[in-house]
């Protein structure tokens, strides 16, 4: 049986302010290794909150959340730092890539942080770009390179270390649609590939439909999640019929 790597029990946000909001009312949700799940959703309704509190960027409120069986949340600051580097990876819309260092040292700065040695380095990162088709830009700087290059740069930073979970928040939100392909062919190959269990929000039924399996928030609560059969056109559809159900969705098509 698989093992759960995300465990997720009534998880609460309130933010607080003059006006106290309930970005999350609740939520019951896990993720087992292997699993790649699109977030969907109106806008406002707690996506981006859901992830943010998963990938420790947020305090939840109340609830717990554990990852691989750790609790991310007692943690001191510097334990915390280091489960995100080893147990995480991070995909966002703006790649969050560094500009003043080359490609090749952007995919490297997380094994650098974790000081791994020079071969083991060079041996991940041949393997890595050699998967993700970038050898010939990795001397290159990011102001040299197109969107879809600098999303696939991106995703080799966030797995080259490994990660039990990658998290993306509208990966292709800054991609033209050839490249919203391939970087969604991408995270489809390192699922199956590396393992690698994925949680991605996204807007976009057609990007969600790479997906094993749907959750949808509405208003903070975990409304309604559909699986993929084995045919990905009628996915499509019934994320597309699910979103028309709950409204105020955004459908990029
Ligand atoms: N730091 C904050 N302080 C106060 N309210 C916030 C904060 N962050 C988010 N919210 C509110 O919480 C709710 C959920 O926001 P969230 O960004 O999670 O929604 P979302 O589903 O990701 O939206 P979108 O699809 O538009 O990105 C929204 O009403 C938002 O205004």
């Amino acid at each position: 049986m698989a093992e759960t790597i995300l465990n997720v029990k009534q998880l609460q946000k309130e933010y607080t302010g003059e006006i106290t909001y309930k970005a999350l009312k609740g939520i019951d949700f896990h993720l087992d290794e292997n699993e790649f799940v699109a977030v969907m959703g109106p806008s406002g309704s707690g996506k981006t909150t859901f992830l943010n509190c998963i990938s420790t960027i947020d305090r939840p409120t109340n609830g717990f959340i554990t990852i691989n069986s750790k609790s991310p949340y007692e943690l001191n600051d510097e334990e915390l730092a280091k489960f995100r580097r080893t147990e995480l990876g991070f995909v966002f819309q703006d790649f969050n890539l560094v500009h003043t260092l080359t490609i090749e040292e952007n995919i490297l700065l997380p094994l650098a942080l974790d000081s791994v040695n020079e071969k083991e380095m060079r041996r991940r990162l041949a393997e890595i770009a050699n998967f993700l088709g970038i050898r010939e830009i990795l001397k290159k700087r990011t102001f040299e390179i197109s969107g879809g290059q600098k999303q696939r740069v991106a995703i080799a930073r966030a797995v080259i270390h490994e990660p039990s979970l990658l998290l993306a928040d509208e990966p292709t939100g800054n991609l033209d649609s050839k490249s919203v392909n391939s970087v969604m062919t991408l995270f489809e190959s390192i699922n199956k590939t590396f393992n690698t269990a994925i949680l991605m929000v996204t807007h976009d039924a057609y990007v969600a439909s790479f997906a094993q399996r749907v959750i949808f928030i509405k208003d903070g609560v975990l409304y309604n999640e559909i699986h993929r059969g084995e045919n990905k056109q009628q996915f499509y559809q019934e994320i597309m019929d699910t979103l028309t159900f709950l409204g105020g969705g955004r459908h990029e098509l």
